[in-house]
């Protein structure tokens, strides 16, 4: 396993917990401008979740690192992500359904948040770092508004 320095993000929690897993997974954009890249091609996505909350669940945790490996790597390793249901395959599919770097960003935290508004200790997903390649990587930050 890779370990690196992520970007930090400000947040006012006590706790701040972080999760690194690798996802071998293929896609295609289904867009005549994406180039070369609307052709299925596979990589090997890093994906870094960081969780904040001030309260820990009565195992003494913020949220159990294998519950996140769970919501994303069961769900997304050794598949081609345009099969997903979160994601759209065909070139009339909303541009906002490809299965861009961004989009899967964002995706992974509404999964991901949505698992921990199950706790009653409340954690946050207020950050998910999504690499594609070595050169190419997206940050998706939530805002205020989108917790439930
Ligand atoms: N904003 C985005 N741009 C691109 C995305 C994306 O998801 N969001 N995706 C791609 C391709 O899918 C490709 O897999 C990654 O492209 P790129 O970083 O250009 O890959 P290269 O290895 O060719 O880059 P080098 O500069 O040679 O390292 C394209 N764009
Ligand atoms: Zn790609």
């Amino acid at each position: 396993m890779l370990h690196q320095f992520y970007p930090q993000v400000p947040h006012p929690y006590r706790f701040e917990l972080n999760k690194d897993m690798h996802i071998a997974a293929a896609h295609f954009i289904p867009a005549r401008s994406a180039g070369k890249c609307a052709n299925i091609h596979g990589h090997t996505y890093v994906i870094n979740l960081t969780i904040a909350g001030d309260d820990l669940d009565n195992t003494g945790f913020l949220v159990n690192f294998k519950t996140l490996k769970d919501v994303v790597h069961k769900r997304f390793d050794h598949t081609l992500l345009n099969e997903d249901d979160q994601f759209g395959s065909e070139e009339e599919d909303s541009a906002d359904t490809f299965p861009t770097t961004e989009v899967v960003a964002r995706t992974i935290w509404q999964m991901v948040q949505s698992e921990l508004d199950k706790k009653q200790n409340k954690p946050r997903c207020v950050q998910v770092l999504v690499r594609e390649t070595p050169t190419s990587y997206v940050v998706y930050r939530p805002k205020e508004g989108d917790f439930r």
